[in-house]
Formats: C-alpha cells, sequence, structure tokens
C-alpha cells in the first residue's frame, strides 16, 4: 500500500463520497442520503485519498449543541481496510470537535470494537438534561433523534449502538 492523506472535503468529492458508501448503505449499516444533503454537509466531511488521488474515506462531524457533535459516515474503502485510514480520518474530526469547543462526540454503530479503541463508551441511558433535551428535540435532523433515542428512528437504529467520547 502506498501513502493516503486528509483533507478537507471538496464538492467535487460528493460523488465519490456517495460511491464509496453506496454498498455500506446497501448492507444497511449507513443510512441513505440524497446527494443534496451530502452537498449541504461538505463542510463538515474530511476525506482521505491515496497516492494517486483516489477517494478511500470519509467522516464528517455534525454539530448538535454548544457541547455536542456526532461522528457521521465514517466509512473506508474496502481494499483500505485495516491500513490505519479509520484513525486517521478520526483523529482529523476529533481535531476539529476540539477547535470548535465541543467536549463530547457521539456516534451510533454497529463498529464497536473500533470506536471503543478510541475511547467511546457504550452510552447506556445517558441522556442530556431536561431544558437541552426540549430544544434537541425541536431538531428535524435525524442524528439527534438518534442521539435522544426517539421512537420514531428507533427501527433505523436496530443493533447499532448508540456511543459517547468525551474530549480531554
Ligand atoms: C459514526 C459512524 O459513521 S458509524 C459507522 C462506522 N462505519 C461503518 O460501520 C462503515 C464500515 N466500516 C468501515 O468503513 C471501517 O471498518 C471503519 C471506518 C470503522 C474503520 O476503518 P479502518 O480504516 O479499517 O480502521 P483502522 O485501520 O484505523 O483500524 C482498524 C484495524 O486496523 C488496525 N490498523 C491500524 N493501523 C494499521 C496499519 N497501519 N496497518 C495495519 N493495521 C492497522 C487497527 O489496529 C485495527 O485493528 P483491530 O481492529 O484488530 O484493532
Amino acid at each position: 500500500m502506498q501513502g493516503y492523506s486528509v483533507r478537507r472535503a471538496r464538492t467535487s468529492d460528493v460523488p465519490r463520497i456517495q460511491a464509496l458508501v453506496e454498498p455500506l448503505i446497501q448492507e444497511g449499516i449507513l443510512l441513505g442520503k440524497d446527494r443534496v444533503v451530502f452537498y449541504e454537509a461538505v463542510q463538515e466531511f474530511r476525506v482521505a485519498e491515496d497516492a494517486e488521488g483516489r477517494l478511500i474515506g470519509c467522516g464528517a462531524l455534525h454539530v448538535m449543541w454548544e457541547d455536542l457533535a456526532e461522528v457521521r459516515t465514517l466509512a473506508v474503502s474496502a481494499d483500505w481496510l485495516g491500513h490505519g485510514v479509520g484513525h486517521a480520518l478520526l483523529d482529523r474530526l476529533e481535531a476539529d470537535a476540539r477547535e470548535l469547543g465541543l467536549s463530547r462526540l457521539f456516534c451510533l454503530t454497529f463498529e464497536v470494537p473500533f470506536f471503543s479503541r478510541h475511547s467511546f463508551v457504550d452510552m447506556g441511558s445517558e441522556t442530556v438534561d431536561p431544558a437541552v433535551y426540549a430544544e434537541l428535540v425541536r431538531s428535524h435532523d435525524e442524528g439527534v433523534a438518534e442521539f435522544l433515542d426517539l421512537a420514531r428512528v428507533k427501527p433505523n437504529t436496530l443493533g447499532n449502538t448508540r456511543m459517547v467520547k468525551r474530549l480531554a
């Protein structure tokens, strides 16, 4: 394997991000989103590319509240799994989170061992204080609903684990 690098996503990456995540959407690992949603979220994305400029991974950080963001759409292409690309992307997203002043990262995932190795823990029944809950519940964002564990998203979250990491 040659080297790779992680950089901020560009709008021209969106079709390649979609191509990367499409098999994972088909498998029910990631939730499908319309292309317009990827363009709207492009500033949240970091991508990894190989030495030839091929897109080999992506991940996004979506801010939910003053202290809280979600790691989203973290994916690495099949031929690059196990080479540290996921780790590098998550590291970069954590650095972005610190820069934004965040102290908690949420993720909803089947990849519990991977996130556990990066100090995420099962949230169990952890939630937010009632005043913040009352504000968050007004959001139309599916990720916020997943964080709050709302009944309407439970069919989408079956088998996933809600995990959180406190940034030091
Ligand atoms: C919040 C969300 O987005 S939830 C969705 C999470 N994403 C998914 O479920 C999509 C499907 N999964 C994936 O795309 C990937 O498996 C990811 C993103 C979870 C992990 O990506 P990877 O690039 O394989 O991760 P990375 O390589 O950093 O770590 C995986 C393993 O490779 C090992 N590894 C790390 N660096 C290297 C290296 N340089 N050489 C060899 N192995 C390495 C790690 O130790 C780890 O091994 P372990 O599992 O035995 O502990």
